[in-house]
């Protein structure tokens, strides 16, 4: 279980700071929903550890989270950024999110290609990130988040600006994801990712 007590976080000393109190059950997807600039990505960046909460606690399965970095949780994140390693092609982008060196089994290589072909990029293993479009890296992104298979996938706008055909073939993969056990916190505008996705709406 994922549990947030009593985080107060602002950017400024002078900002009216932001309170969260709310649990997500293992294995639960909730949707944070609230006007733009009401403090979603704030959430998910203090949940991810990048950013670091005046007060209160994170923890997972009762283990303080405050005290790691953000690669030392057992959280992955697809922010609207994509974040991927400009200077490393599609396959390598996605294996390094499974093992830091590379060093992946013939099965996490399957899972790779296989994944890439049903987010519609099968054949652009060796692409680098600059030949693709905003869609493609977003799919690369969250695929990648994906096969790193963490506890908890913190998800902000993950699907946006995707054709509704690929979005559908994102939505089922999420939906697997999430019966497989991992615990989904969304942040979204889109009414039908949430409706189709989360279990619980909270709103901000
Ligand atoms: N690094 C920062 N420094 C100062 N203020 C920031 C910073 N990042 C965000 N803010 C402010 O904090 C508020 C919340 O931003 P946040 O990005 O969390 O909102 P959001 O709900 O995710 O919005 P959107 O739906 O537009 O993505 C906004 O007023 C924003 O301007």
């Amino acid at each position: 279980m994922l549990e947030v007590r009593n985080l107060v976080f602002a950017y400024k000393p002078s900002s009216r700071p932001w309170h969260f109190d709310f649990q997500v059950s293992t294995g639960e997807c909730i949707a944070i929903q609230g006007p733009s600039g009401s403090g979603k990505s704030t959430l998910l960046g203090l949940l991810a550890g990048f950013l670091e909460p005046w007060n209160g606690d994170i923890l997972w399965n009762g283990e303080l989270l405050n005290p790691l970095p953000p690669w030392e949780r057992p959280v992955t994140s697809v922010f609207q950024e994509h974040n991927l390693f400009e200077h490393l092609n599609v396959v390598t982008n996605i294996g390094l999110g499974i093992h830091p060196g590379m060093k992946l089994s013939t099965d996490q290589k399957d899972l790779i290609k296989e994944g890439l072909a049903r987010v519609g990029l099968g054949g652009f293993e060796t692409r680098m990130p600059a030949e693709l479009s905003g869609g493609q890296r977003q799919r690369v992104a969250l695929l990648r988040a994906i096969l790193r298979n963490q506890p908890v996938l913190l998800l902000d706008e993950p699907l946006t600006g995707l054709d509704e055909d690929t979005r559908k073939i994102l939505r089922t993969i999420l939906i697997e994801q999430k019966n497989a056990g991992t615990t989904i916190v969304l942040a979204s505008h889109d009414e039908e990712d949430r409706r189709v996705l989360a279990d619980r709406h909270w709103s901000l």
